[in-house]
């Protein structure tokens, strides 16, 4: 890679700015799983080891309005960094201004410090939803680029298909960004299936995100030979179809685009038979497996099992698969089936000799959980960000690392 990376830059006794994605699944306060935190852990040892004066970005989920502040603290993220590297990370708990500032001032060489969630800067104290982060609000960029030495480490892999003031701002205020251990390797490991993908490479699709997301999927039909879609996603193409899905996941106004990748698609499209269902979103109720469309009053929660039988048969046999979202709610038991089950079939196939790529902060949250991590070639702590790499897009957040 012809980018700056961490090991070219002096860091003694520099303040110096890194981005990392620490959005991480946080329940009540408690950390469900630290993949994220993990993977960003060699780059930060390395600063403070080199005597640097680590400033920390993260962003935390997606903070919409006031109310959604509170339980999108870093507090506790923090807090579990300050465990994992044996020392205290110095959390002010603000995004801007006299405390942070002071706080900046106070660390010495070697020490660590963490801004609250950069998306607190989305709303603003009346309530409104200003976007001044995800729309990367110069002054914000200059502001947090003024608490550093001139100095940027990117490490947010998972974050780097954003341009949002903490990544793509910071870096242009400062006169060198470069890359940490994480996105070096993240980059590796992606560039391998871009460039030379061993076929047959089927692509499969889940998860929430359905906007996000459905536009990658007419991108990767280009590159891939299957693009399997299962998980929320998969509800937006069954309404498409003309299926009932009850309450289940989807947005309307995507069912135009999802019919356009339908007929674009032929069969290299593969989408659901059947879903396992429930009358709310919650694991302590009756489920039922439905085959044509989902009753009202009902939501599609997993994949059931002629889907998963299709989903395998379309997987046996490929070289390269990536994977990004989970194909139900798995962090419930009764709807984590169909991710365990289409899981361990992928796993199997790297044993077979194929490149297998698991992404996204969820669906690597679900693979930890379900104990099948180490049968993947390649965890990626980015979901859209390793599609939108594999689409052949630039993202910007390594197009602001600086190069050599
Ligand atoms: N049928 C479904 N209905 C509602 N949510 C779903 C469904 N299938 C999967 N999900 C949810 O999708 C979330 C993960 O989506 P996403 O953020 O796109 O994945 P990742 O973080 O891996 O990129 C999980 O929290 C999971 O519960
Ligand atoms: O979790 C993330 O993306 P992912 O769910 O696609 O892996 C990143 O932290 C980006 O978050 P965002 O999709 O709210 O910008």
């Amino acid at each position: 890679m012809a980018k700056l990376t961490v090991k070219d830059l002096d860091l003694k006794g520099k303040k110096v700015l890194m981005r990392v994605d620490f959005n991480v699944p946080i329940k009540d306060g408690v950390i469900g799983n630290d993949n994220r935190i993990v993977a960003a852990l060699p780059t930060i040892k390395y600063v403070l080891e080199q005597g640097g004066k680590a400033i920390l970005f993260s962003h935390l989920g997606r903070v919409k309005k006031t109310e959604d502040k509170p339980g999108l603290s870093l507090a506790p993220v923090a807090k579990h960094l300050g465990d994992l590297l044996g020392q205290e990370i110095a959390f002010p708990g603000v995004t801007e201004g006299k405390n942070l500032e002071d706080a900046v001032a106070l660390l010495k060489e070697g020490q660590a410090l963490m801004v609250e969630n950069t998306r607190y800067e989305d709303v603003d104290a009346k309530g409104e939803y200003i976007k001044r982060e995800s729309g990367n609000d110069p002054v914000l960029g200059k502001y947090w680029a003024s608490l550093g030495d001139d100095v940027f480490i990117n490490d947010a892999f998972g974050t780097a298909h954003r341009a949002h003031a903490s990544n793509v701002g910071i870096a242009s205020n400062v006169a060198q960004t470069a890359a940490g251990f994480l996105m070096e390797k993240e980059i590796k490991y992606l560039d391998g299936a871009v460039n030379s993908p061993k076929r047959p490479f089927v692509a499969v699709l889940g998860g929430a995100k359905v906007s996000d997301k459905i536009e990658v999927i007419q991108n990767l039909l280009s590159k891939a030979d299957k693009v399997i879609v299962g998980g929320g996603m998969g509800y937006t193409f069954s309404a498409a179809r003309g299926l009932t899905i009850g309450n289940s996941l989807f947005e309307a106004d995507k069912v135009d685009l999802a019919k356009q990748i339908m007929a674009e698609a032929g069969d290299k499209l593969v989408l659901p038979e059947d879903s396992v269902a429930a009358q709310s979103f919650a694991n302590d109720v009756p489920t039922k497996i439905f085959a044509n469309g989902i009753p009202d009053g009902w939501m599609g929660l997993d994949i059931g099992p002629k889907t998963i039988t299709k989903f395998e048969n379309t997987l046996k046999g490929a070289k390269t698969v990536v994977w990004n979202g989970p194909m139900g709610v798995f962090e419930m038991s009764n709807f984590a089936n169909g991710t365990l089950e289409l899981g361990k079939f992928i796993g199997s196939l790297t044993a077979q000799g194929a490149a297998t790529i698991v992404g996204g902060g969820d669906s690597t949250a679900a693979v930890s959980q379900l104990g099948i991590a180490d049968q993947f070639t390649h965890i990626s702590t980015g979901g859209g960000a390793s599609l939108e790499y594999l689409e052949g897009k630039t993202l910007p957040g390594i197009a602001a690392i600086s190069d050599k």
